[in-house]
């Protein structure tokens, strides 16, 4: 398997800028793929954050299995994590995040008006791996009518404060992440999600994982969507894949074939999914 190239540089001044970062923001929306919770979650990040408040944002939960988004929901909490997932198309995504975050930081907001000080609205940076959906969510979450708050001390050079609300504030610059994947099960969820540019890896060997994994656990979405008969799961993963070239009319070019299973799953066309399962908790 490829091993991404991570520039230690570049990785070195991401994590210098999330750490200056970090002194000026209340609270870090961690973004994680909700079909790959575990994959798409940098290993270091809670050392980096350390004691700062921390809400686990789930995105793109429209494309993720709603049984087990629930389930990883309560893993992340009982992990002490507070957790919500999001489709960041939707409207009510703002509300909810709003809401949540004011729920974490009550009792610090609520010290401070008790000292006298104003009321005041919640800073918060948004941190996650590239293509997890960062943009997309500050987007959602920015008021664009008056995006921009200004300059605030503290702030890296460059950098400014967006206004959602009159509760929430976000960093313009979210803090970029890098996936990290020690084992070939992680780099491949990365890969068939889109996580992970597709050069890096040989396609047909993330779709005969992905094949093994919708026959285990979305058997029916594999069968009704290519009209499978129950008899072709006695074939070998190499075998059904050969099979999937053929009803494609690809003849023998299991490559292109590999490309396309892996197309229509990214796409949610075989359904909604999560790669990542909870532990003890398997469904169909
Ligand atoms: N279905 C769905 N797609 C989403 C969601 N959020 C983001 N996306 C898509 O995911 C892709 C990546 O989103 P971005 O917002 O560019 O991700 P990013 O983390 O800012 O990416 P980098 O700039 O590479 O760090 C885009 O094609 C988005 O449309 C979501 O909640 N649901």
């Amino acid at each position: 398997m490829a091993t991404i190239q991570w520039f230690p540089g570049h990785m070195a001044k991401a994590i210098r800028q999330l750490e200056e970062n970090l002194h000026v923001v209340d609270i870090v929306f961690e973004l994680v793929d909700a079909r790959i919770p575990q994959a798409s979650r940098n290993p270091e990040i809670e050392r980096l954050i350390k004691d700062k408040p921390h809400l686990m944002i789930m995105t793109k939960n429209d494309l993720a299995d709603d049984q087990q988004t629930t389930s990883w929901i309560k893993a992340f909490k009982a992990q002490g994590l507070p957790a919500i997932a999001v489709d960041s198309k939707a409207n009510i995504t703002t509300k909810a995040i709003t809401k949540i975050t004011q729920s974490i930081l009550a009792d610090k907001l609520s010290a401070e008006l008790q000292k006298g000080l104003k009321e005041r609205p919640v800073r918060a940076i948004t941190v996650g791996i590239p293509n997890v959906g960062k943009s997309t969510l500050l987007n959602r979450l920015v008021n664009k009518r008056a995006a921009q708050v200004g300059d605030r001390p503290g702030v890296t050079k460059g950098q400014q404060w967006l206004r959602s609300s009159s509760k929430l504030q976000l960093l313009d610059t979210p803090g970029i992440l890098w996936p990290k994947f020690d084992d070939e099960e992680t780099g491949q969820a990365l890969a068939l999600t889109g996580a992970i540019k597709d050069q890096r890896f040989a396609s047909d060997d993330v779709a005969l994982y992905a094949l093994k994994f919708f026959r285990q656990y979305y058997p029916t979405a594999l069968t009704q969507r290519y009209k499978l008969q129950e008899s072709d799961f006695d074939l070998s993963d190499v075998d059904l894949l050969l099979k999937l070239t053929k009803l494609f009319g690809m003849k023998d070019d299991y490559e292109r074939a590999s490309d396309r299973l892996i197309l229509d799953i990214r796409k949610g066309k075989l359904g909604r999914y999560t790669l990542n399962r909870t532990t003890g908790d398997q469904d169909d």
